[in-house]
């Protein structure tokens, strides 16, 4: 793959970004192209290059501890059956972690990079401390992993919980060298593994599979966008066009996703994979950090979900840019179930809303960008009807959300085989009539979804989307 050019972003100094003003208003925000939006023209939302698969030497502490755990490997602490050698292994590894010297982060500040890394690093490490813990005995993050991940959360803009972009978008490299501007789809490989299955890297690759594969829709929307400014009939024949192609680029991401079936087998997902991703509102312990009170600047996050694809902002921007989210991602689907433990004020918020916290925070405002957009999509094909070109334009408007639909009909099918039909089963084979006791009733999606009720209601109002 190409190197980055001196001036990327990411490639510059992050100190430079520090003069005068935040991080977040520095960068130029005011084209869709602009790829201060970390959204690149070959690979989309995943970075240009594969992401860095260690931290400087001063942090080599971290990474030695993350290797450890999963090189152990370590268990879930509520795991049927786990052995006493297991038991003692775990906790001697909670205790190194414990034991660590706080590890100032202040270098590391120059390079957003690296700070992305220590993210992935701590994150993992904290989520490989928590879900370790026997089932019996508190949640305590300890202070020499709380410090230095609130202190990178507070640079990166995002809460301290494993996110999709360190389980997918910065969590990959290459299988085979290779020069290609954008990866082949069979040419990556997950760095890091929970369970070290390949369930499991087949679980992150299909997310990042379709992130590739997207790259061609962010090029059609940005096509679509521009015709929109020219505004006559040729850009609308256009634009004609590209929905048409977007429609193409949706259904192959349904494909995509279907592959998962190929390399994740449910019930090792479910059993075996998944239990890591618990954030704090999908466990029964509530989560506590230690040293949260050295720092007057900590406070305890309002939202600590565990990673989930809906934090992807790929699909979200499809939405967005068809005017779907409208619809789909009303104000009133937050997606939150009342017994979520996100605060009150996020417990309201949509879904989208909700899961943008999550994201990278160049990617939310890309989708921030996007929700501003001066003309938008929908308006355009609506006004359009009627005329001569509007009836064509309508139909592939509609076909893009059909697709969109139809994606989420897919999406729903791997949701009831990855989780909904194999809880059914560990409560039945536990001699449970309802799922009470397997999982808390209902089910609730990573993000803290009450999942099968919210994911159908979004597909159906995606539906609704299509204009008359
Ligand atoms: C085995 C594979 C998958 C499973 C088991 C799964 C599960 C779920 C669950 C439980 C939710 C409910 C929200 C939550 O609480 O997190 C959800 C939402 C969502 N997922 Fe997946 N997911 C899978 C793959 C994917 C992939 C590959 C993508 C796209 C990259 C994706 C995109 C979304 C989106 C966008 C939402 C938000 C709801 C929507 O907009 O339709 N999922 N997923």
């Amino acid at each position: 793959m190409d190197a980055l050019p001196p001036d990327h972003f990411l490639a510059l100094s992050r100190l430079d970004a520090f003069l005068g003003t935040s991080a977040e208003t520095v960068y130029d925000t005011s084209t869709l192209a602009a790829h201060d939006f970390d959204v690149d023209n070959r690979t989309g939302f995943m970075p240009p290059q594969a992401p860095p698969g260690r931290l400087p030497a001063d942090w080599e502490a971290w990474e030695l501890l993350l290797d450890s755990a999963i090189a152990d490997p370590l268990q879930l602490g509520d795991k049927p059956g786990l052995s006493d050698a297991d038991k003692r292994r775990s906790e001697a590894w909670r205790t190194s972690v414990r034991e660590l010297p706080v590890i100032p982060i202040t270098s590391l500040l120059r390079s957003e990079t690296d700070l992305r890394r220590a993210h992935v690093v701590l994150a993992w490490t904290m989520h490989f401390y928590i879900h370790s813990l026997p089932p019996d005995v508190p949640v305590v993050v300890p202070a020499p992993l709380t410090i230095p991940l609130f202190q990178i959360c507070a640079q990166l803009k995002l809460p301290p919980v494993l996110t999709y972009s360190d389980t997918v978008l910065y969590n990959w490299k290459l299988k085979a060298p290779s020069s290609k501007a954008t990866p082949d789809l069979d040419n990556l490989q997950s760095r890091t593994l929970f369970t070290g299955t390949r369930d499991e890297e087949e679980f992150y690759l299909t997310s990042a599979r379709m992130e590739l594969r997207g790259v061609e829709a962010l090029d059609l929307m940005r096509g679509t966008m521009d015709e929109a400014f020219v505004g006559d009939d040729l850009a609308m024949r256009r634009i004609t066009t590209y929905l048409t192609r977007l429609a193409s680029v949706i259904d192959d991401l349904k494909t995509i996703i279907a592959g998962v079936r190929q390399g994740c087998e449910p019930m090792v997902f479910y059993n075996d994979i998944r239990p890591w991703f618990r954030g704090a509102d999908s466990g029964k312990r509530p989560w506590a950090f230690e040293g949260l009170d050295s720092d007057p600047s900590f406070e305890y996050p309002a939202e600590l979900s565990g990673p989930s694809a809906g934090q992807s902002s790929l699909i979200h921007a499809l939405d967005m840019f068809l005017g779907v989210d409208e619809f789909s991602h009303a104000s009133g689907l937050t997606g939150a179930s009342s017994s979520s433990s996100s605060s009150e004020t996020t417990k309201k918020s949509a879904f989208l809303v909700r899961m943008q916290l999550y994201m990278p925070r160049h990617h939310r405002n890309f989708l921030n960008h996007l929700a501003a957009n001066p003309r938008p999509l929908r308006e355009i094909v609506s006004t359009r009807v009627g005329e001569e070109i509007g009836d064509e334009l309508r139909q592939a408007y509609n076909g893009a959300v059909g697709a969109l639909k139809r994606f989420r009909d897919y999406h729903i099918s791997i949701v009831t085989s990855y989780i909904i039909q194999p809880a059914r089963r560990v409560a039945e084979t536990q001699g449970q009539t309802d799922l009470t006791g397997a999982e808390e009733v209902p089910l609730k999606g990573t993000g803290g979804t009450d999942l099968a009720r919210f994911l159908k209601a979004v597909r159906d109002r995606t539906a609704a989307a299509v204009i008359p």
